[in-house]
């Protein structure tokens, strides 16, 4: 059986378009379908000096995967003229129009994952959409209260309790039920997705040395470790709140299967200095297969050639294997 996978490029004046020219020019064992104004890719390869056929997706035919060199897309409608590096907000609809239709897509069957490119989040908020990531947008629009963003690279998953929100409202957000569903999300596809038959987990404190027994903050006696302690009763393999400046060593790391951190900043930039182009962002939760770049839209590489494909790479192989075992289940 030949999958099928969405490729969103995401924001067209980043490197998402350079990211799909580069990654066509090889053969792969899934039909990739970028969806997308054909305009970009074009005008994008002729700017990289690549060359690229665009071939129409029509999704009642059999699923092929394309030769090398040459892409199936699904045409989307840009709002305006595209300027590598120069952000425009009339392309802020469209943008999300993208990342809708592969949602639907994935929602009906049509697809058996999709793989985003990166977008900027502050251009399609300035478009006046209020947009905070894929992984909220994707929840959203799949009707899935809670969803969890991974990353993971060679020998590291870190797993995050709070996303997309501001600093000052990460104590608020890190509850019992928020850390409940996010630890039960987090175990299950350790579980169906990873074949982790028994995950342990590495949780991190909030606070500067996990609270300091409550001198430095309660959320870790309050909050954290009671919910660890009711999972673990359950018979999960959760191990503590721990220091996050410390568990960061391959003695703690060397016998976890993923680090769950209490937000963004703690966790992710870790994950990055250790795997930054060689990572890969998978949402756990959705009803479909979700997987993305470690990195942003670049908008200083665009249309120069000079970028590294490894994260998207690795984002596209990652779906394939995750939409292989679930069509396998
Ligand atoms: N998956 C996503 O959609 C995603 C992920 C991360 C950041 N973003 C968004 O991207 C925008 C820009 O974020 P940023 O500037 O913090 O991060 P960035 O990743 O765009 O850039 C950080 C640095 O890494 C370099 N870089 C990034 N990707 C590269 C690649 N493939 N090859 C070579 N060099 C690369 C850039 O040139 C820059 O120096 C923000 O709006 C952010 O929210 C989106
Ligand atoms: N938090 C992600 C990262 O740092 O790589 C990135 O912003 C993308 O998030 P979404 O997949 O939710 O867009």
């Amino acid at each position: 059986m030949c999958l099928r996978i969405a490729i969103t490029p995401g924001e067209p004046a980043g490197i998402g378009p350079d990211l799909v020219i580069k990654l066509a020019q090889q053969m792969w064992s899934a039909q990739l379908v970028a969806v997308v104004d054909r305009t970009i890719i074009e005008k994008r390869a002729i700017e990289l000096g690549e060359s690229i056929t665009l071939l129409p997706f029509e999704a009642k035919t059999e699923a092929k995967p394309a030769p090398a060199g040459c892409l199936y897309y699904l045409q989307v409608d840009k709002g305006t003229h595209v300027q590598a590096g120069q952000l425009d907000e009339k392309n802020g609809q469209y943008v999300l129009e993208t990342l809708r239709i592969a949602s639907e897509k994935n929602m009906d069957g049509t697809f058996d994952a999709v793989v985003t490119g990166p977008v900027h989040k502050g251009i399609i908020n300035r478009a006046g959409i209020s947009f905070s990531g894929h992984t909220e947008y994707f929840a959203l629009q799949s009707n899935t209260s809670d969803v969890v963003m991974m990353l993971a690279t060679e020998g590291l998953r870190v797993a995050l309790v709070t996303t997309h929100i501001p600093l000052a409202y990460v104590s608020r957000a890190v509850t019992t039920e928020r850390l409940t569903k996010v630890v039960n999300i987090l175990h299950d596809d350790l579980q169906s997705k990873f074949g982790i038959e028994k995950p342990r987990v590495l949780v991190c404190g909030l606070n500067p040395h996990a609270g300091e027994d409550g001198h430095l903050g309660r959320e870790e006696i309050e909050t954290i470790t009671p919910a660890l302690t009711a999972l673990n009763a359950q018979g999960m393999n959760l191990i503590g709140p721990l220091p996050a400046d410390t568990l960061f060593q391959a003695k703690y790391l060397d016998n976890a299967d993923a680090v769950l951190a209490m937000y963004h900043d703690q966790g992710l930039p870790v994950l990055k200095y250790k795997g930054f182009g060689n990572s890969v962002n998978i949402t756990l939760g959705l009803p479909f297969i979700r997987t993305s770049v470690d990195h942003g839209t670049a908008l200083d590489l665009a249309a120069t050639g000079n970028i590294e494909v490894g994260s998207f790479d690795l984002a596209i192989r990652e779906a394939i294997k995750l939409a292989n075992k679930k069509a396998l289940n």
